[in-house]
């Protein structure tokens, strides 16, 4: 299937859910080993994510030496894994769990190993089972983006969409 991420020209109608962590908290790993978010994860990114005002989210990533790609800057799909990570996290806030199935990203700056990585992230849009968020992340020293991403996750039942899988998922928290 070939995609680009493009707004429906209306939204469905889209509530924050009721459960959805209070602006300021975090949300909850969905599983120790994830590579995103996990305690547990070797080599994991370790990204909390945090609820913001409506539909939006927050987090923060130290970019360590391991990330390096060019020299001295984090690696593309080092700071793609990043956003799939906040992006997907994002649509937790209206209670709607998701798999990555369209991502992209706008590379605008070198990101420099020792930085600190601030994104934010808003649920822009639904339609039917797509739900489409938006992030930018920035350095802590300037307004300015260093990088932006647009993807269209795809809701799916938890239960079904990972049966194959159950023993491995027997972690997860969703
Ligand atoms: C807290 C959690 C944080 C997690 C962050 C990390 C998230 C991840 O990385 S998830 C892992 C990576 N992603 C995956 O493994 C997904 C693999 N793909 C799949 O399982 C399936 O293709 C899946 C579930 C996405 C869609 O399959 P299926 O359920 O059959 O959907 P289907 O009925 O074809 O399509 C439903 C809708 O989604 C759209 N759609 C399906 N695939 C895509 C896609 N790749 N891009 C855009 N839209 C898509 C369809 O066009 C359709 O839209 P519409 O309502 O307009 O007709």
């Amino acid at each position: 299937m070939s995609t680009n991420f493009s707004l429906p020209d209306v939204s469905d109608p889209m509530e924050r859910h009721p459960k959805a962590p209070a602006p300021g908290d975090p949300f909850r790993l969905h599983h120790d080993l994830c590579h995103g978010c996990g305690v547990n994860a070797p080599g994991g990114l370790h990204v909390t994510v945090y609820a913001g005002e409506g539909f939006t989210t927050t987090a923060e990533m130290k970019v360590e030496e391991w990330m390096l790609g060019g020299p001295g800057v984090i690696h593309g799909g080092v700071l793609t894994a990043a956003f799939d990570e906040v992006l997907g996290t994002t649509p937790l806030i209206i209670g709607v769990p998701v798999v990555t199935g369209h991502l992209e990203v706008d590379f605008l700056k070198p990101i420099p190993i020792g930085s600190t990585l601030h994104f934010e992230a808003e649920v822009a849009a639904k339609e039917r089972r797509k739900v489409f968020v938006r992030a930018v992340a920035r350095l802590d020293d300037s307004d300015e983006p260093v990088a932006t991403a647009s993807a269209i996750f795809i809701e799916i039942d938890l239960r079904k969409h990972y049966a194959k899988y159950y023993d491995s998922a027997s972690q997860s928290r969703l």
